[in-house]
């Protein structure tokens, strides 16, 4: 991946400061950042903004996602369901590389009522940092597109 890499990113209600401290964060890096939402604390529905996210990646509009909201799950269950769409949910920096590197994970989910902004950012910065290492992988991951 380039700095020239475009990321979406998405949350429900529950994740809405995380997510904009994860997109500065990477802003800052140079990452080019599509943050689709939303910006108002109402109650709102993780699927549709999941789905809204994962399209934008499987479109090949952005090449990465980062979602959020509560506990990550619901999100990324939802961003699954999109043809396509690898995304996990992490707590931990190891997962977060392991992801892109054995599962070429493209899409990443938090949730911001699990872990605090600093282990966040380097759980972003994690899988950012990490690139599909192919070969073996690449068989199992067509295998889950069946
Ligand atoms: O984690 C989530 C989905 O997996 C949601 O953020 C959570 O369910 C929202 O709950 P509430 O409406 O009580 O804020």
């Amino acid at each position: 991946m380039t700095d020239a890499t475009r990321i979406v990113l998405s949350s429900d209600h529950a994740a809405i400061g995380l997510r904009q401290a994860i997109a500065q964060h990477i802003a800052a890096q140079g990452w080019d950042v599509v943050d689709i939402g939303p910006t108002t604390p109402e109650s709102t529905h993780y699927p549709k903004h999941g789905k809204a996210a994962a399209e934008r990646v499987a479109s090949g509009d952005c090449q990465l996602g980062i979602i959020l909201c509560g506990t990550g799950q619901g999100i990324m269950m939802a961003a699954n369901k999109v043809t396509g769409i690898r995304c996990g949910v992490c707590s931990d920096t190891f997962s977060a590389r392991m992801i892109r590197q054995h599962n070429d994970a493209n899409m990443l989910s938090i949730g911001a009522r699990v872990v605090g902004e600093g282990l966040a950012l380097d759980i972003v910065d994690a899988f950012l940092g990490a690139a599909f290492e192919g070969g073996r992988h690449a068989t199992r991951v067509e295998m889950i597109e069946g």
